[in-house]
């Protein structure tokens, strides 16, 4: 995969504190990557740092494939859309007139605007105020303007935040058709992991300020190998017959962590004299289930 940003020893400190500390990190061409991590773990920070909002003390950048420099970010920022934290628009303007605006500002073409308004099922509202908007659709203009000009990057920072689940639905089918059908890099950064999980092909997970993982979605989950749910007529005595096993009773479930073949085995074998066994089933725990374990286990955020 061509690589569309990377990032070499980026770091930033508030008030004597590092809060981000990156070593390296690529975007692939096409990927969605999904940003993630407790709260104050730095996501913000990169995304802020990546559109040059903030200045990082040390570290290289290269986007588009030219290595980006105060010169030329405003340059390279404009073959970019982007959401940070909340869509900054003119309330007194429509949503249309606010579209208009950035395409002068971007250089690009207003024949946009429609497509970018249809995109966010916001076009019956286009001449309204945006001060008329409620919060989702204002949260739905504030995604018209980062996708506007079909940008070749979108970095989106909480940007279903707000959205009811319809809204949630819809940007998740349109972040998934911009990444299918127009080969857009997206990079995402959300606390609600059940959408990312929906959407990723790549995770970055931060944890005060470092990138504690960063590879593909599917290699995250062979990391973490499923668990088993066995169901018997008798979880309690089956839970005292296995208490030498990890097992925890869940629901009308017994739970065997992350068992070997001879775990399992072993299990079946000590359990069939005094319970039935009806089901055994492997499940993949959420990617919610295994942020929440993996960040407990390195600590909590900086916060
Ligand atoms: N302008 C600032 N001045 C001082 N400290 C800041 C500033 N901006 C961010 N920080 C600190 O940097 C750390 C990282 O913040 P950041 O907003 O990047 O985290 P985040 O992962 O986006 O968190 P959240 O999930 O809560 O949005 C936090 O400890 C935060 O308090």
């Amino acid at each position: 995969m061509n690589k569309l940003l990377t990032i070499e020893n980026l770091s930033k400190t508030y008030n004597g504190k590092k809060v981000l500390d990156v070593d390296h990190f690529d975007l692939p061409a096409g990927a969605i990557y999904g940003l993630i991590g407790p709260n104050g773990a730095g996501k913000s920070t990169l995304m802020k740092a990546i559109l040059g909002l903030i200045e990082p003390e040390v570290g290289d950048m290269v986007l588009f494939g030219e290595k980006v420099t105060p010169k030329n970010q405003k340059i390279l920022n404009r073959k970019l859309g982007a959401l940070i934290e909340r869509p900054a628009y003119y309330d007194h303007l429509t949503g249309h007139e606010n579209l208009s605006i950035l395409c002068t500002l971007k250089g690009i073409d207003k024949k946009h605007i429609l497509p970018a308004l249809e995109a966010v099922g916001l076009e019956t509202k286009a001449n309204e105020k945006v001060r008329t908007y409620s919060l989702g659709m204002k949260q739905r203009l504030g995604i018209a303007m980062a996708i506007i000009g079909e940008p070749k990057l979108l970095i989106l920072d909480e940007p279903i935040n707000g959205l009811d689940p319809v809204g949630t639905l819809d940007m998740r089918h349109l972040f998934l058709q911009l990444a299918e059908e127009k080969n857009t890099t997206i990079l995402i950064s959300s606390h609600i992991l059940d959408e990312v999980e929906k959407i990723a092909t790549h995770i970055a997970m931060l944890q005060q300020g470092h990138l504690v993982y960063d590879g593909t979605l599917e290699n995250y989950r062979r990391l973490h190998p499923p668990i088993l749910s066995i169901r018997t007529s008798d979880n309690e005595k089956a839970a005292e017959v296995l208490s030498s096993q990890r097992c925890r009773i869940r629901g009308d479930r017994l739970i065997l962590n992350h068992p070997s073949d001879r775990e399992v085995a072993k299990a079946v074998r000590a359990l069939s004299p005094h319970v039935d066994i009806y089901r055994i089933e492997e499940e993949r725990e959420s990617l919610e289930a295994l942020f929440i374990q993996d960040t407990q286990k390195e600590g909590r955020s900086i916060d």
